[in-house]
């Protein structure tokens, strides 16, 4: 099998609710595939079940040909499963430059020595440079988090990501809060990504997905309902129900 990654059969159940049904997904490396859904389809469900945040009722995840499904989140990110939140989980009082630098020394096993000594380190400096570079934050990379745009703060929660070494990535609505005028920045830096990198991404800018993904998945109720190329979702039956019947909802609920 040629699959860097697969889930097999992923189901899980909240008490009588089943919030994943079934779902089966392969992703190959340097692939760029969207996830989306109407609201409460399963799509962060989905995401922690893939990173280990939560246990599925049955199922497995495999990577690199090897069963992870009993690994715990932090084991699977050591192995290259890497995700970003929605809202950004990041310290305002300390830089960019020192976000990545202390996730590279994680990765290393160096952490827990102190960072001024790392910040003039070449070899460590020279990734954390690269990467914020191609993420568009040089200029900010010695800003208070707490003082750079939000945008900014999202494109820093992909670098630290990066920062771990992902083989495959998911991204969790990386344009989510950010204004529009800023959307163009974040695809940038997603078209930058490393070439041989799998990217999953969540995201409702409809937009952003079309320019991004080049297979779409679409999710409803726990079941994924359509998988096939960006330019055929749009004219599925199913999806369209599943849209109309999730909107028809917000309406009766308003
Ligand atoms: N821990 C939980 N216990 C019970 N129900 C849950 C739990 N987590 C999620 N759910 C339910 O599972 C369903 C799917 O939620 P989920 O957040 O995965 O959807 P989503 O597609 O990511 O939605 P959104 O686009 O709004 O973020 C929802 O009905 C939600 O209420």
């Amino acid at each position: 099998m040629s699959d860097l990654f697969r889930v097999e059969g992923l189901t899980k159940n909240f008490g009588g609710l089943a919030v994943s049904r079934n779902i089966s997904l392969s992703m190959s490396a340097g692939e760029r595939l969207a996830l989306i859904g109407p609201n409460g389809a399963g799509k962060t469900t989905f995401v922690n079940l893939v990173t280990g945040q939560i246990r599925p009722s049955s199922g497995r995840v495999v990577l690199n040909g090897e069963d992870i499904t009993r690994l715990g989140a932090v084991p699977r990110v050591r192995k290259g499963l890497i995700r970003t939140f929605q809202v950004t989980r990041l310290f305002s009082q300390i830089t960019p430059e020192e976000h990545v630098t202390l996730t590279v020394l994680q990765r290393e096993g160096r952490a827990a020595r102190i960072l001024s000594r790392f910040t003039g380190n070449s070899e460590v400096s020279g990734e954390v440079e690269s990467i914020l570079s191609a993420l568009g934050l040089l200029d900010v990379a010695r800003r208070k988090v707490g003082e750079i745009a939000y945008g900014q703060q999202r494109l820093l929660e992909i670098g630290i990501a990066l920062a771990l070494r992902p083989k495959v990535l998911l991204l969790d609505e990386p344009a989510a809060g950010v204004p529009s005028s800023d959307t163009p920045r974040i695809e940038q830096a997603l078209e930058r990504l490393p070439p041989s990198l799998a990217v999953l991404m969540i995201e409702h800018d409809m937009d952003l997905v079309f320019r991004f993904a080049k297979r779409v998945v679409v999710l409803a109720a726990g079941e994924i309902i359509f998988e096939g190329l960006p330019a055929d979702v749009a004219a599925n039956e199913k999806v369209r129900e599943a849209y109309l019947g999730n909107y028809a909802h917000a309406r009766s609920i308003a």
